[in-house]
């Protein structure tokens, strides 16, 4: 029975998981553990404008595109949501969304406040909005520096930039303080277990309900 029920399981829709955060609170370090323990669960690819920087791949980091094509895709309605970012245009595929949460996938944004909020207009009934903070500011600057990534002055730009983000997190539905990374990884999976069990996501349930009162 429980392989038959498992299956039947499957039958649900999948959820549009939205993880933001200041730049290194380790939005990216629990997005990929994520990833890697839940096989159909994918990452939301964004088209852009802008050129592709060194060690960046086109079709994994971002789909690189000429504003052309860009606003083409705009006139389709092909972007779940679109947004001009300084100088550039980005927006995220509503195809590959789409096939993904009827298929009972779920799909994972890394996208900032602004993206899920745009987001939350289009497919708010799929999203769960997620907020990662560091434990405090000093450790978040530590982390951007342990990270290697950046310079010095592009790391005091995120750390300006961060308490305004930081001012964001009441539009999220959980909030996630990233002090030690197993039991941030404890509660990522708490949230995503419990919204797999949504009622409204469980398709299956009804089918099975019939059969269960009719003694089946
Ligand atoms: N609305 C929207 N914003 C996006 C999308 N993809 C990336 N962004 C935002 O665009 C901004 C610039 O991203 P990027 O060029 O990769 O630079 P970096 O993240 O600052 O290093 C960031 O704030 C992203 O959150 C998207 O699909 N939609
Ligand atoms: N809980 C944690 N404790 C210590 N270091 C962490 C923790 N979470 C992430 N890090 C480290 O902090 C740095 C920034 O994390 P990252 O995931 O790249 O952040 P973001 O994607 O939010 O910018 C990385 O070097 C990462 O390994």
């Amino acid at each position: 029975m429980s392989e038959k029920l498992n299956a039947l399981k499957e039958n649900r829709r999948g959820l549009m998981i939205v993880l933001s955060s200041p730049s290194g609170a380790g939005k990216t370090t629990l997005t990929r553990r994520l990833l890697a323990e839940n096989e159909n669960m994918t990452m939301s690819v964004s088209a852009t404008t802008r050129a592709p920087r060194p060690g960046e791949t086109d079709g994994k980091d971002y789909y690189f595109m000429s504003k052309t094509q860009f606003s083409d895709m705009v006139a389709k309605d092909d972007f779940l949501e679109h947004a001009k970012v300084f100088d550039n245009f980005y927006g995220t595929p509503r195809g590959p969304v789409e096939t993904a949460l009827e298929n009972g996938g779920d799909v994972v944004f890394d996208i900032d406040w602004q993206g899920a909020q745009q987001l939350a207009e289009a497919a708010a009934n799929d999203l769960v909005k997620i907020f990662i903070l560091p434990p405090n500011m000093q450790e978040l600057e530590s982390r951007l520096r342990s990270r290697a990534q950046d310079s010095d002055t592009v790391i005091a730009k995120r750390m300006s930039k961060a308490e305004t983000e930081i001012s964001h997190w009441p539009e999220y539905d959980y909030v996630i303080v990233n002090e030690d990374v197993e039991t941030a990884m404890s509660e990522l999976r708490a949230i995503v277990a419990a919204e797999r069990m949504q009622r409204r996501r469980q398709f299956w349930l009804s089918g099975f309900v019939k059969t269960l009162i009719s003694g089946g």
